[in-house]
């Protein structure tokens, strides 16, 4: 029986439960079988990618965890909040940045505190300068700045980012990656980021999944560890900072929380 189970109260999880679990999740639109027989588990404070061909059904899955997409087949259970950012900022061009990112929290108990909590969230994304701007004002980085803004606002156990980076240029890319990985050890959630990029994947993911013709090839499934991640490879870290700040990117400063983050995904 098709099941769509969202609990965005459960905070007393334990520690090996699960923010997400999908079994047997099938969707068709008309006679095109999108997902077939689709499983999927993360893990609270996991970082998987999904990676797929145009078409193979990443975002219908993304947004089914959502529940912006019925389940008419399977089990799709999220426990938590989750939140989401698309390809495309998606901002309300008649509402501030601070407003299109308090609008995330307009049906919560954080109703009251909307406005200084989508500051101090503007501020973690580094866009203090830029709350009273109009989303026309910003460049496509800063855009997609404010989506993440919006995304995190809640302080979601489970953070869904549908190809966020590929419509930016190759530096600002590279700073939003640093930008999520910065996040991701801040507030501890699970990420599930659809891409095409397998470099992207390598460099931010525990763990690879791929979606092949709308099944989960979980023979290609790889679980990276920490260690491996390309922009802490050691022969290549020193070079890749250099460029990176010759370039005017600023590096990630080292982790203080490394050791905490180790062992988890780690082979
Ligand atoms: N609302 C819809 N109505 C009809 N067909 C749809 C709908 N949403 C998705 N599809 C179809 O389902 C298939 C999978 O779409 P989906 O967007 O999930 O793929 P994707 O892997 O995310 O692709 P891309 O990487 O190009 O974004 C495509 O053939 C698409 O045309």
């Amino acid at each position: 029986m098709a099941r769509l189970t969202t609990d965005p109260t459960t905070t007393d999880r334990r520690p090996t439960d699960l923010v997400a679990r999908v079994r047997r999740h099938n969707r068709s639109f008309g006679s095109t079988h999108v997902l077939r027989e689709v499983d999927l588990d993360i893990r609270p404070g996991e970082f998987v990618a999904l990676l797929g061909r145009s078409g193979c059904g990443k975002s219908t899955l993304l947004r089914s965890l959502t529940g912006l997409d019925p389940v008419p087949a399977g089990e799709v259970e999220v426990h938590g909040r989750t939140g989401v950012a698309f390809q495309e900022p998606r901002l309300l061009p008649w509402k501030s940045v601070r407003e299109n990112v308090a609008l995330a929290l307009l049906n919560t108990e954080q109703r009251d505190r909307r406005h200084g909590l989508a500051d101090e969230t503007l501020a973690e994304v580094g866009l203090t300068e830029k709350h009273d701007a109009w989303p026309l004002q910003l460049s496509g980085g800063q855009a997609q700045r404010v989506s993440l803004a919006r995304a995190l606002v809640s302080n979601p156990e489970l953070l869904l980012l549908d190809e966020p980076f590929s419509a930016l240029d190759a530096l600002t890319r590279i700073e939003m990656h640093q930008l999520v990985i910065e996040l991701w050890r801040r507030h501890s959630m699970a990420i599930l980021l659809v891409t095409h990029d397998v470099d992207e994947a390598l460099a931010l993911a525990d763990r690879l999944l791929v979606l092949d013709q709308g099944r989960m090839s979980h023979a290609w499934e790889i679980t990276i560890p920490r260690s491996d991640r390309a922009p802490s490879r050691p022969e290549i870290a020193g070079p890749r900072a250099e460029i990176l700040t010759a370039l005017g990117v600023k590096p990630t400063p080292p982790n203080p929380n490394r050791a905490a983050h180790s062992g988890r995904g780690a082979a």
